[in-house]
């Protein structure tokens, strides 16, 4: 893992996490076009880090993707991952957005042959398929709030119940984006779903739920204006070169 100084991030709430992201597209300023493609590649190369390609096969990896913009960096990552080369990408997309910015993100999908499911795969017998390598939970972001209602309540459901049978070697990592979907995004599993990723990527800067998150803890998100982070009060943590994520742990998170 590199090492940071502690120059680095806080925690934000729901609202200001939002706030910001409007902030960020205020005019003039990104399009939600570009903050989606950077934050979706961050995923794929966390996604590349956390599970690096071996030899013998290509890695096997579902995407969950919910309805919105978390949903839609799940799409950004698939079809990045799969010019990555040693990726093999599916992606699960029960509730399509109509808005021509996702039916192109699903149309660059199709064209590097990702196949799409509209709901968890199952095996021939009729069980969970749980031979991935990694699952990318792309459900719900910042704008999570209340109960999961479905049909994304049971793709959560399928998270626990495969991460359930799994032995202690934990075969398939769950990578979450942004948010572990379900939680609140102030105040974490309140709901108590019992849904804790392996690995957690938060997107320009870790909101408050993932303050006492123990899993592998990537930021991603390198766009972030210096007037924006010093009004937030957050600080993007010096990515290693090209690099667009960084591993970082709690104690690096609140050294700030
Ligand atoms: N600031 C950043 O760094 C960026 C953030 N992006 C992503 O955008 C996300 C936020 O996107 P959105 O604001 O579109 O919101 P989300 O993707 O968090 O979710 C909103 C969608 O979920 C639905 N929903 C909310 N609560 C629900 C419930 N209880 N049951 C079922 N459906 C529910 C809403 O109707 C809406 O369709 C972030 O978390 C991040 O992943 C990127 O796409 C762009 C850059
Ligand atoms: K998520």
């Amino acid at each position: 893992m590199t090492t940071i100084m502690p120059t680095t991030t806080g925690y934000l709430n729901a609202a200001d996490a939002a706030a910001l992201d409007a902030e960020l597209m205020s005019t003039p300023g990104y399009s939600l076009e570009q903050l989606m493609e950077l934050a979706g590649l961050a995923v794929a190369e966390a996604v590349y880090q956390a599970i690096p390609p071996i030899s013998e096969r290509k890695r096997r990896v579902l995407f969950l993707c919910g309805p919105g913009n978390n949903g839609g960096d799940g799409l950004v990552a698939a079809r990045h991952l799969v010019f990555f080369r040693q990726y093999d990408c599916t992606v699960v997309y029960p509730k399509r957005s109509n808005k021509p910015l996702f039916v192109n993100l699903v149309q660059q999908c199709v064209n590097v042959d990702i196949p799409f499911l509209g709901e968890f795969p199952t095996t021939e017998e009729g069980t969970i398929d749980d031979t991935y390598d990694v699952i990318v939970d792309a459900i719900f972001g910042f704008s999570f709030h209340g109960e999961p209602r479905e049909p994304f309540a049971t793709l959560i459901q399928r998270m626990i119940e495969i991460q359930q049978q799994q032995d202690d070697n934990n075969q398939v990592k769950i990578l979450s984006v942004d948010v572990p979907s379900g939680w609140n995004v102030d105040e974490g599993d309140v709901s108590g779903t019992g849904f804790v990723p392996d690995i957690l990527i938060s997107l320009t800067t870790p909101k408050l739920c993932s303050q006492n998150f123990t899993g592998r803890h990537f930021i991603g998100g390198r766009f972030l204006p210096p007037a924006i982070a010093q009004k937030y009060n957050v600080q993007m943590p010096p990515y290693p070169g090209t690099s667009q994520v960084m591993e970082v742990t709690r104690q690096h998170i609140e050294d700030k």
